[in-house]
């Protein structure tokens, strides 16, 4: 029987620095996240990061917990039930991270009977860091525990012409009540390091103007040119016109990630006259942390003090009805005729 397993990216079980502490340990010790030598990345993480990063993060995550848990998880498991109701096989959820894991997911399903697997990894771009260490992990999970199970990976949806559909309504939707003088789409950022490693070409990849726009088998896992078209296809489907930019969140270390930095965004536009300005966060297919601490409750302190007055984050789909309709219908697509959205 054919089954789904849908993966999210996690949260630390509660948010007091020692929870945080195991679950940035497994999270920042992967090697597609922090993409040093071994020796290198333990030296990093446990010799430094560690000993200040938990308590800073338990106080941002105390900020936008909610009585039942971590809004990421929670909104997930609303997600996984929606889009569970409306098909016919069974659908599990599992984290890249932390409690209720990749490995927990397939058990689950495989005590339904599933023996064979779709697998989405909750991100719609493609990143060395996000989507690629969720199908890493799942396959190793299933290589060295269930080699019988056959796995199917969904491919990044960042240009589906149904989920730019779905994302500019829950947009339009979101600024109903808010006319913005401009909307910045803030995604979360990644080293620039990471864009060359991942570049199968390594020469088209340039991080200038033109290199995401100029078509290349780069783009096929290039993050930088994967957001800048969601940006560019929602643009067109809600007729946006000109006051609306991209650029790039939630930055980690001192080595250069790719830009521009959403922070220095809020002050630059603030600066620049803008009054009102709306944030839209594509990256993230639910709240969490970088979307309700750092945009909605930072963000919008950094664009008032910078002379911004009015300011709004929208909401990512989380489990917008026809987000969790899209995602079932993707599913009985390839359930029925083995096809997957392109
Ligand atoms: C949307 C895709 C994501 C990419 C790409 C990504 C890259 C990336 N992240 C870090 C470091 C941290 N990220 C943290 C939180 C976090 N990151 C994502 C998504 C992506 N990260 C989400 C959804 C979240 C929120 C989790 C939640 O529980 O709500 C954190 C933890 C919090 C903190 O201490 O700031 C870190 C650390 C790196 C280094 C990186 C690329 C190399
Ligand atoms: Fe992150
Ligand atoms: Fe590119």
């Amino acid at each position: 029987m054919k089954g789904v397993l849908l993966v999210n990216l996690g949260s630390p079980d509660s948010p007091t620095a020692k929870d945080v502490r195991p679950y940035l340990d497994e999270f920042l010790m992967d090697e597609r996240v922090i993409d040093l030598p071994y020796w290198k990345r333990n030296l990093l993480v446990r010799g430094i990061i560690l000993n200040t990063r938990p308590k800073k993060s338990a106080e941002a995550y105390q900020k936008i917990w909610w009585e039942e848990g971590s809004p990421l998880i929670i909104i997930s498991e609303r997600f996984t039930k929606k889009v569970a109701d409306q098909v016919n096989i069974p659908v599990a959820l599992g984290m890249r991270y932390g409690s209720g894991n990749i490995q927990e997911g397939l058990e689950k399903l495989m005590a339904q009977g599933v023996d064979e697997v779709l697998l989405v990894p909750l991100y719609p771009h493609y990143a060395m860091s996000s989507y690629e260490t969720v199908v890493v992990k799942a396959l190793e999970v299933q290589r060295s525990l269930f080699p019988d199970l056959k796995m199917t990976t969904m491919p990044a949806f960042y240009k589906n012409a149904d989920y730019i559909k779905v994302l500019g309504n829950s947009i339009r939707e979101g600024l109903a009540d808010f006319e913005p003088d401009h909307i910045l789409f803030s995604y979360h950022g990644i080293p620039e390091r990471h864009i060359y490693k991942g570049d199968p070409t390594k020469f088209h990849c340039q991080l200038n103007k033109s290199c995401c726009t100029t078509n290349s088998v780069a783009h096929h896992s290039c993050y930088r040119h994967q957001c800048l078209a969601t940006t560019d296809m929602v643009i067109e489907h809600m007729d946006l016109g000109e006051n609306v930019s991209s650029s790039f969140q939630s930055r980690l270390g001192r080595d250069p990630w790719i830009k521009p930095y959403t922070d220095a965004e809020f002050e630059r536009l603030a600066k620049s006259g803008v009054k009102k300005l709306a944030v839209i966060t594509p990256a993230f297919v639910s709240d969490c942390l970088e979307t309700l601490e750092e945009i909605a409750m930072e963000g919008k302190e950094q664009f008032e003090e910078a002379g911004g007055v009015e300011y709004k984050h929208v909401p990512c789909l989380n489990d917008n009805d026809d987000w969790a309709q899209l995602m079932a219908q993707w599913i009985k697509d390839w359930e029925a005729h083995n096809t997957l959205p392109v």
